[in-house]
Formats: C-alpha cells, structure tokens, sequence
C-alpha cells in the first residue's frame, strides 16, 4: 500500500514586496532542511510567490524540499496575451505547481468555470500540477457546500488531460477570517471531494488555516492551504512539524 502524503502550500498572494519574499522563502528554506520528516514523498511543500519571485525564489531556496509554484497562469501556450504568463514559461522557469481558480481571481478578476477549465487543462499538459481552488461563496451548510463545489470541481476537470491534482477546498467566508471553517465543516466537504473519483486528487484545505488546524482534521485531509498564518515561517514551522508528526502516526498504525 503507498504511504500517505501530506501536502502544505502556503500562497502569498501580493503581500510581500520582492525583498521581503526573498528573505521569507530563505527561512523557509533553512526551515524545511533542518525537518528530516520534510521530504517530497511524506510531508510536501510548496510556495507560491508572485511571478517576478519565481525564478529567484528557486534560487533562494537552493535545493532544500521546498517546491515553488505559481499563483496563477494563461491557458494558451503562446501568443498576443499582454501581462500573461503561459504555463510553457512556467515549467521552462522550474515552477512545479500553479494555482487555478482562487476565490479573489473568480471575484475580482471575473474568472468563470470555463476560464478555470482552460487553465487546469493547460498546467496539466504541461507536467504542472494544478492547485485547484474550489469553496462556496457563502456560508451555507456542508451539504449545500458539497453541491457548490462538486459543481465547480467537474467544470474545471471537464476536459484536464491524465495527471496529479491538488484540490484546494476553501470556503470563500473563511479567507481572510479570523478563524477557520468549523472543523466538522471541513471534514463532511473534503470528505466528499475525497471520494469525488480522481484518484489521482489530494484534498487540501484553506481558509484562515494556521498551526493547531491538521492535528484536529486528522485523517480527513491531506494537507493544508495557508495564506496569512505562514506569514511567520517560525508557524509554518510548527505546521510542517504537526504533518510530520501526522506521517509518523499514520505509519505507526
Ligand atoms: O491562498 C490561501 C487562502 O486563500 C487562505 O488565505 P488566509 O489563510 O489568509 O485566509
């Protein structure tokens, strides 16, 4: 039986001027390497900075067990698309993963279910993995939640070429908030997606996630999605220790 990954992602949206991404991804970087537990196969990790970071961030961190990943990406593979970035460029820079379909691109940049379509086809034929965003809009409950997102998730796989996909369930009310979904919220929704049929799927969750978050999903997510709470790489830190120490559980079972 394959061993069960942990995936933490940490996305840092356009909080950071350059210097500041830099030297936060360097502390990550030297977090992750003094973590023996933090290796590809067991804990996962990747960040997304903003795309004039990516090729230095690669740099920065300098072979430690951190993938850099980007925060979002054009469907076409070249072409008259002014300020886009194609996911050819992407893979050509290094950059593993992409984000596709986050809650802010969806509202404040118009992103419809087809755009997310294109742009999850497009990482996939290119070996990137997509970080596929799908949460409701408003706070509803988790049965409501699962139709939205089930919804959201078949629109954006309905022409994905074969490959890994990591779904990030984030309930829109949550990002940004000062706490979390409930716990028993998260677990009925990335339940459901769990069993949505791509086998090849983690089910990662974000939304104001922070240290303290996996230990109490045990069992029912794969990983995180952190946005503020990994501002401070010494909260990532306890983080990436709660996933290894989850592994570590999980192995002695
Ligand atoms: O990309 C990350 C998510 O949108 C969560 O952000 P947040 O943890 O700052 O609420």
């Amino acid at each position: 039986m394959s061993q069960h990954k942990i995936t933490i992602g940490v996305s840092l949206k356009m909080y950071f001027g350059h210097a500041r991404t830099l030297a936060w991804c360097r502390d990550v970087a030297r977090v992750a390497a003094q973590r023996p537990g933090i290796v590809p196969e067991r804990v996962e990790l990747f960040v997304l900075p903003t795309f004039p970071a990516l090729a230095p961030a690669i740099t920065a961190i300098d072979g430690a067990p951190v993938a850099v990943g980007a925060q979002d990406l054009h469907w076409a593979d070249s072409g008259a698309y002014t300020g886009e970035v194609s996911a050819v460029e992407l893979a050509e820079l290094g950059v593993r993963y992409v984000e596709v379909g986050h809650a802010e691109r969806r509202r404040l940049f118009g992103e419809t279910d087809e755009v997310i379509k294109l742009k999850t086809a497009a990482a996939l034929r290119h070996g990137l993995v997509p970080v596929l965003c799908v949460g409701e809009p408003d706070r509803v409950d988790a049965d409501a939640a699962i139709g939205i997102v089930h919804d959201q998730l078949d629109a954006a796989l309905a022409e994905a070429p074969a490959g890994r996909v990591i779904i990030a369930y984030e309930p829109v009310w949550a990002i940004g908030a000062p706490q979390p979904a409930p716990d028993e919220h998260i677990r009925a929704v990335c339940a459901a997606l769990r069993g949505s049929g791509r086998d090849t799927a983690s089910v990662i969750y974000g939304g104001a996630a922070g240290p303290g978050l996996l230990g109490r999903l045990e069992g029912t997510v794969d990983g995180l999605f952190l946005g503020r709470f990994a501002h401070d790489p010494a909260a990532l830190a306890t983080v990436l220790d709660e996933a290894a120490a989850l592994v570590i559980k999980e192995d002695a079972r």
